[in-house]
């Protein structure tokens, strides 16, 4: 049976950031999962050159290395599990494809959307955007804390709050149920990563 961990860093492999730095310092900081979600035009081998490096940081901190749409990737690079949305492989077919071990997280907005998810397979859910974000385009309205909380309330799986979460914003999540947040900004766009992590970590050592 695996904990899943209450601070997700997931990786931001846009131009011009350097990756691995990030996670490092995040993992440094107290960060115990994190999610590689290449972005959709890296290439397969990238995506797993980056991810057996992400491993490695992941291995050598204790922490738990997802893999974000590409279960292969995941698969291949040995990671513990993987996520997937609605424009992915169905909760089902990714669980048939990564076994009955692995971490397997689905997006679900809504709570009919998650008892789905669960009854498929899943073994967390993201649920989102908790907040305005501006990480990834094409999202409904945010649903809010109360938003998550539905959630939380209709599910026995772990909830990850996700988008516009920031460390200052965080505690309303885990106040409403949230077992976990995950990131990307309010880490990678940090001007030291380091201590934005930190600010998380501070939330969840008390
Ligand atoms: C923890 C977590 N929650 C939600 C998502 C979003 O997944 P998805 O809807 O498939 O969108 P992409 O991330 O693939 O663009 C996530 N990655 N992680
Ligand atoms: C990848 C992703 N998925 C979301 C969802 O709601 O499904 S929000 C999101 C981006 C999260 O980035 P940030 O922490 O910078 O807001
Ligand atoms: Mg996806």
């Amino acid at each position: 049976m695996h904990t899943l961990g209450r601070l997700h860093l997931i990786t931001d492999t846009r131009p011009g950031r350097d990756t691995l730095t990030v996670v490092a310092a995040a993992l440094r900081a107290g960060f115990d999962t994190v999610q590689v979600r290449p972005e959709d035009d890296v290439t397969d081998r990238a995506a797993y050159e980056l991810t057996v490096r992400v491993l490695e940081l992941c291995r050598a901190g204790g922490a738990t290395c997802l893999v974000n749409d590409r279960l292969h990737v995941a698969l291949a690079a040995g990671a513990d599990g993987g996520h997937v949305g609605a424009d992915d492989l169905p909760v089902a077919a990714a669980r048939r494809i990564l076994g009955p071990g692995a971490v397997l997280g689905a997006t679900a907005r809504n709570p009919r959307a998650a008892r789905q998810a669960v009854a498929d397979g899943a073994s967390y859910l993201g649920v989102g955007p908790a907040f305005a974000t501006t990480t990834k385009t094409g999202l409904p309205d945010a649903i809010g804390p109360a938003g998550v909380r539905a959630v939380v309330r209709a599910v026995d799986v772990p909830v990850v709050a996700i988008g516009g979460v920031t460390a200052a914003r965080a505690a309303e999540l885990f106040a409403v149920g949230a077992h976990a947040v995950a990131v990307v900004s309010a880490v990678n766009s940090a001007v030291d990563p380091g201590a934005a992590a930190a600010e998380f970590a501070a939330l969840v050592s008390r």
